[in-house]
């Protein structure tokens, strides 16, 4: 087994001159209201990494710093009509899946894309930060079955690892078992979220690995509450460096570095947990992690 630490390459870079046609990426997730996560964190991701993104969505949720107050999904059948549009047309260079929401969903979406020849992150969303379930339980067999053997690059975080495989990570030392449990399912690579681990390295920690490789991404943990999005940020941040052709390691740490950015940026928004900051690497730098006080959601009544 190999260990080592892939080149990153942040930002634009790799992002189309004028006329030419940009890295195209696709979302298929649950849109959220309160635009920090699902649907709206990917597109700003891609747009922040220099791609255009497109959009799939699967069910809408009414959802802000407090937690989600309702889901609806989609219909199949508009999935799927979404999905078409985009590819036939437009055409994709990598995807990103999220929330899926139930087991129908997951089946339609994985028949989907097993006939992609684009590269295929699945962040195999199970709830929110807020514990409210984004996925039904009667749909992880067919994550476990259908999804995850489509993926070039899976992210589960330790309670997804714990509910798909069984195995509870409690430290670094458990992640090698937990990737196993997670590629006997099929995905080439997975990357074992480690933002979920109490501890006081100071630290941040993911496993990339596809089974002999194995790259350690580590990265200072902000002690920060605003990490709404998180998941979803660096999922897409993953499948938009794809799209611009970096090989996965690379991908994978250039994504780490920039959810990273995003986390330390993150600000306050309503009462609850606020976003992390999709536009910190755009340049201009928008300082709104300077805390703006809870409540200045209330402005429009
Ligand atoms: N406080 C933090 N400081 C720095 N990095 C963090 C912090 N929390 C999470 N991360 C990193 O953010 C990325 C997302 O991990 P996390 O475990 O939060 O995902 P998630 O639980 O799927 O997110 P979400 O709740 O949005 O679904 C990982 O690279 C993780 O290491
Ligand atoms: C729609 C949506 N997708 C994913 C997440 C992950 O936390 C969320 N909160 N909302």
């Amino acid at each position: 087994m190999s260990t080592g630490s892939a080149g990153s390459g942040v930002g634009r870079e790799g992002a189309a001159g004028a006329g030419a046609v940009p890295p195209r990426v696709l979302t298929v997730a649950g849109s959220d209201s309160g635009g920090g996560a699902g649907i709206q964190a990917d597109l700003k991701t891609m747009l922040a990494l220099g791609t255009h993104g497109m959009s799939v969505i699967t069910a809408v949720t009414a959802q802000n710093s407090l937690g989600v107050q309702g889901a609806w999904p989609l219909p199949v059948e508009a999935v799927r009509a979404q999905y078409r549009s985009v590819v036939d047309d437009i055409g994709v260079q990598a995807v990103k899946t999220g929330m899926l929401a139930s087991a129908e969903l997951v089946e339609a979406v994985a028949g989907l894309l097993a006939g992609s020849r684009a590269p295929v992150v699945v962040d195999p969303v199970g709830v929110s930060k807020h514990g409210d379930a984004l996925l039904a339980a009667s749909a992880l067999d067919s994550v476990r079955t259908k999804l995850l053997p489509v993926a070039t690059v899976a992210t589960p975080n330790l309670d997804e690892v714990t509910q798909l495989t069984g195995v509870r990570a409690q430290s670094e030392r458990d992640f090698r078992r937990a990737a196993e449990a997670v590629l006997a399912f099929g995905p080439q690579w997975v990357v074992i979220k480690g933002g979920h681990l109490a501890g006081d390295s100071g630290e941040a920690v993911d496993l990339l690995t596809d089974g002999s490789q194995e790259y350690w991404l580590r990265a200072p943990r902000h002690d920060s509450r605003h990490t709404h999005g998180t998941g979803c940020t660096l999922a897409s941040a993953i499948a938009a460096q794809l799209a611009k052709g970096q090989p996965v390691p690379q991908a994978v740490t250039a994504a780490k570095e920039y959810v990273t950015g995003a986390i330390a940026a993150g600000f306050s928004l309503g009462a609850g947990i606020g976003p992390v900051d999709h536009g910190w690497a755009l340049g201009r730098g928008t300082g709104w992690g300077t805390d703006v006080g809870a409540g200045a959601a209330s402005d429009e009544g």
